[in-house]
């Protein structure tokens, strides 16, 4: 380990470093939090293994030598997303409103926007973005892992956002690009790439961000700013910026099961593994001052040609027992369901506008696994139901067909109660439509 940063921590911990150094020695704690649009999926899990986390409702540690859920099927039905138990305060701290309009400025991969997301109604507004092209392909992923409609994954700088919605979002989370300290005991990487350096060059990164997530805040609105790392530069100094520079004041947060407080700045949460069962967090809460005015914007409008929008009338006709959504967007036969409460999103790259249905293709729809993630039961006419631990579920996760006997066309196979994918019938099998790269 660097020794700068060795001699840092002395100083942040004094008595407490050997502790904090100890507990580096140890193997990382890891947990997930139960998907609340996925109704009683805790009756499914092996309560041996699994411990409710003292803060986060909905949230559990689990013993992953033991109780490997990242190999489950109910993880590829959405039922739940795996996550630092440090990282998912974050969401929990944001205090979301079911109709918050709510912006995750570096969402990648995803475990906060879904956290946030899930907690929101249709009324609400999620857009969540990554700079990184991969990443934000792998945000939009777990969001539709998710079965979530309420949202938007966009690939731009976050700049851009300030061009078209000043002031717009209720609450914005900048869980911000780090030197990532805090992950020294889960991933040798962030340990040979930590440089002073490296500190500087995220803290300048991260200064531009909050510029930006103040002017994207309403008034009235709370900013919650995260990092994974220890020193001052990129936690404190850059709350006592925004304080001193911008019309605003710390929401402080409350502590309990070994949270620190801040470095000279009370309010603040400062997570060791030492003392809190997690890796090493940072959690601030900012709210602007003033007054919120109605939101001024464009909403995104509706656009499908005749012809496609009969093809998905005839497939949710023929196939679903719900109605076609209301609003529907064609992107070169790639069909979304938008909100109506979805802005215009001029200048930035959007991944996902909303649900993805699926495509229309000459003269048929071809629905998408991120429509069939959020059915129900009652949803679809025809189905199969099978156990987790069914062979047919391990089969069709491969890649395979499995033997059939239902009407000629589209259905959607559940394990228990919770959609995993559509399948097409035909000839007695029901044919595979789990997309290839999410095969195993
Ligand atoms: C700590 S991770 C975010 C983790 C995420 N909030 C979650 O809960 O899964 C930081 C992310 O910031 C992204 N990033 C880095 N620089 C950025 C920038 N200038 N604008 C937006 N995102 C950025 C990185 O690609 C990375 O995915």
């Amino acid at each position: 380990m660097n020794e700068i940063f060795e001699k840092e921590m002395q100083t942040i911990l004094k008595d407490e470093y050997q502790d904090f150094m100890k507990a580096l020695q140890l193997p990382p704690v890891k947990a997930f939090y139960l998907n609340p649009l996925k109704k009683n999926g805790l009756n499914y899990f092996n309560q041996q293994y699994i411990q409710p986390h003292p803060v986060v409702d909905g949230g559990y540690y689990f013993d992953y030598e033991k109780y490997p859920l990242g190999k489950s099927p109910f993880f590829s039905c959405g039922l739940y997303y795996i996550q630092e138990p440090s990282a998912m305060l974050v969401a929990d701290f944001l205090d979301v409103q079911a109709d918050d309009y709510v912006l995750d400025m570096c969402g990648a991969p995803g475990g906060k926007s879904c956290a946030i997301a899930s907690r929101l109604s249709n009324q609400g507004l999620m857009i969540t973005n990554d700079i990184n092209t991969l990443r934000a392909k792998i945000l939009s992923e777990n969001i539709e892992r998710f079965g979530l409609k309420n949202t938007i994954v966009t690939n731009s700088d976050p700049v851009q956002f300030t061009k078209i919605l000043p002031e717009f979002f209720d609450k914005i989370i900048l869980d911000a690009p780090c030197s990532g300290e805090g992950m020294f005991r889960k991933d040798d990487q962030a340990i040979e790439t930590w440089s002073p350096q490296k500190v500087q060059e995220c803290a300048y990164i991260q200064r531009q961000l909050l510029d930006y997530a103040m002017g994207l805040l309403k008034p009235g609105g709370t900013l919650i700013y995260s990092t994974c790392t220890y020193n001052t530069v990129e936690n404190e100094n850059q709350i006592h910026y925004l304080l001193s520079h911008y019309d605003c004041h710390l929401k402080p947060l409350p502590r309990s099961h070994g949270m620190a407080n801040g470095i000279g700045l009370d309010g603040v949460i400062r997570l060791y593994p030492h003392r809190y069962h997690g890796e090493g967090h940072f959690i601030a809460c900012i709210q602007k001052n003033g007054q919120p005015e109605k939101r001024k914007y464009k909403p995104m409008k509706s656009r499908i040609s005749k012809q496609n929008q009969k093809l998905v009338d005839d497939f949710y006709k023929q196939y679903l027992n719900i109605p076609t959504p209301h609003y529907l967007y064609d992107n070169q036969n790639h069909i979304y369901a938008l909100l109506p409460q979805f802005p215009e999103l001029q200048g930035i790259r959007v991944l996902r506008n909303g649900l993805y249905l699926g495509e229309c293709k000459k003269n048929r729809f071809e629905p998408s696994l991120a429509l069939a993630l959020t059915l129900t039961i009652p949803d679809v006419k025809q189905y199969y139901r099978y156990h987790e631990k069914d062979s047919e579920v391990k089969k069709y996760l491969h890649g395979e067909a499995i033997p059939g006997g239902h009407q000629k066309g589209y259905g959607v196979i559940f394990v228990e109660d919770y959609p995993l994918s559509f399948y097409k019938e035909s000839q007695g099998l029901a044919k595979n439509l789990y997309p290839k790269g999410l095969r195993r």
